[in-house]
């Protein structure tokens, strides 16, 4: 997000093109989660949650792929798969050229160090009954690590580290606002100099006023500690500005996986069209622009038994016979730029000819929205996304 969207200030944007050099961190291919439903006395199967379903992607070392998707596409099932605290349906997981599919808890053990995850509730995630001091130690607890100087004090440089008064060390999570709960949580996650940081959703409970707050502070904490994030978020605006790509999820797939600039600039696959449509206009200078909102009409179906062909094509408005029967696989439409759709945006129809079915036609709404103001850059976050960030303290006071 931008100084403009949030009337803060923000690091300088990275260049997408910074870590394509970098070697593989995470590479998984084909990986899927399906969760049984039981049903009855005896518990017999009665299929299955399709929450990840066959998804193939690389984070490079030092790199944020942003991870976007409505709720249920699967991205948390995604987070938990890739630092295994789920095990896979099927698919490899390898981090750092190893196989790490399916390691059990003693062979995952040393590998936590390196694979950390942040979780949406800043609430929920901290034990209210432990002080931030025994949070934050926890992981060299479990990892039977003891720091130079010791628990106490690597802790409060840890809590220093994120913007946090190390005199608050016995304190209580009750007695933190939203955001520096999430604060704890990062210095928590960040204890054993992990590799990898997998954050879920990591500002979405906060206010809005604050979610931009904790964004820069993972991003400084990027180029200070040379972190590679894999970044969850309900909305792209969220991981706009610090993502170097950006994966977008539906119904348990990657529909579009590309460079942020390229995916921002020219979006390929109609559901990315629509998210984007959704996304406030950062320059100022179009801020009072009229512009476009496509909302999506139909809901989102069932991961149980997704559509057959293209799993959008029951709410995309270019779907022609071929999506109804015809899965499109993740294809390099562009350099840089992948996508699963017969019939792209902004690149060479794969499929030309087809006619659009006359659902596609009944698909869409198209809504014109004033963008707000440049003076006002809250207003047009909230109303642009639909007001979704939840209450929280007013303002997130630190060292205080
Ligand atoms: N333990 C589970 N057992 C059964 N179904 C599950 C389980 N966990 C998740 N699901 C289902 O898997 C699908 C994907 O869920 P997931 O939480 O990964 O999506 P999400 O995109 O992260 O959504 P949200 O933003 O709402 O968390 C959903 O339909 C969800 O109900």
């Amino acid at each position: 997000m931008t100084s403009e969207d949030k009337g803060v200030d923000v690091p300088a944007q990275r260049s997408a093109g910074d870590t394509a050099s970098r070697e593989v961190l995470l590479k998984v291919t084909g990986l899927q989660k399906h969760f049984p439903i039981k049903k009855g006395m005896l518990q017999r199967n009665a299929g299955a949650v399709k929450a990840v379903d066959g998804i193939d992607f690389e984070v490079r070392s030092g790199e944020t792929l942003g991870v976007v998707g409505e709720s249920g596409c699967g991205k948390s099932t995604m987070g938990r798969l890739i630092t295994r605290l789920l095990e896979p349906t099927a698919g490899k997981i390898e981090f750092e050229g190893r196989d790490i599919t399916h390691l059990g808890v003693g062979a995952m053990r040393p590998m936590r160090r390196d694979m950390q995850m942040i979780f949406q509730d800043p609430y929920s995630s901290l034990n209210p009954r432990h002080t931030i001091g025994t949070i934050v130690g926890a992981p060299f607890k479990l990892q039977g690590v003891t720091p130079d100087g010791g628990v106490r004090k690597e802790v409060q440089r840890l809590l220093e580290v994120v913007g946090l008064n190390p005199e608050h060390y016995n304190r209580y999570p009750h007695e933190f606002s939203g955001g520096q709960r999430q604060r704890i949580g990062i210095a928590r996650a960040l204890a054993l100099n992990p590799k990898m940081v997998v954050a879920d959703e990591p500002v979405s409970a906060l206010d809005v006023s604050i979610q931009a707050q904790v964004v820069n502070l993972l991003d400084d904490l990027q180029s200070e500690l040379g972190l590679t994030y894999v970044i969850i978020a309900h909305d792209l605006s969220v991981v706009r500005h610090v993502s170097d790509r950006i994966a977008v999820m539906y119904l348990g797939k990657i529909v579009e996986l590309a460079d942020r600039e390229s995916l921002y600039r020219a979006p390929m696959h109609p559901y990315t069209k629509a998210l984007l449509s959704a996304v406030p206009i950062p320059d100022p200078k179009r801020r009072s622009v009229k512009s476009e909102r496509i909302l999506l009409k139909g809901d989102v179906p069932s991961p149980i038994s997704p559509p057959s062909g293209c799993r959008f094509h029951t709410r995309c408005w270019k779907a022609t016979e071929v999506c109804k029967t015809q899965e499109p696989p993740l294809a390099t439409l562009k350099t840089g730029h992948q996508v699963a759709c017969h019939h792209p945006e902004n690149a060479p129809d794969q499929v030309p000819g087809e006619t659009v079915t006359a659902a596609a036609r009944e698909a869409i709404q198209i809504v014109e929205v004033s963008k707000p103001e440049a003076d006002d850059p809250e207003a047009g976050e909230t109303a642009a996304d639909g007001g979704t960030a939840s209450p929280d303290t007013p303002e997130d006071s630190t060292k205080e």
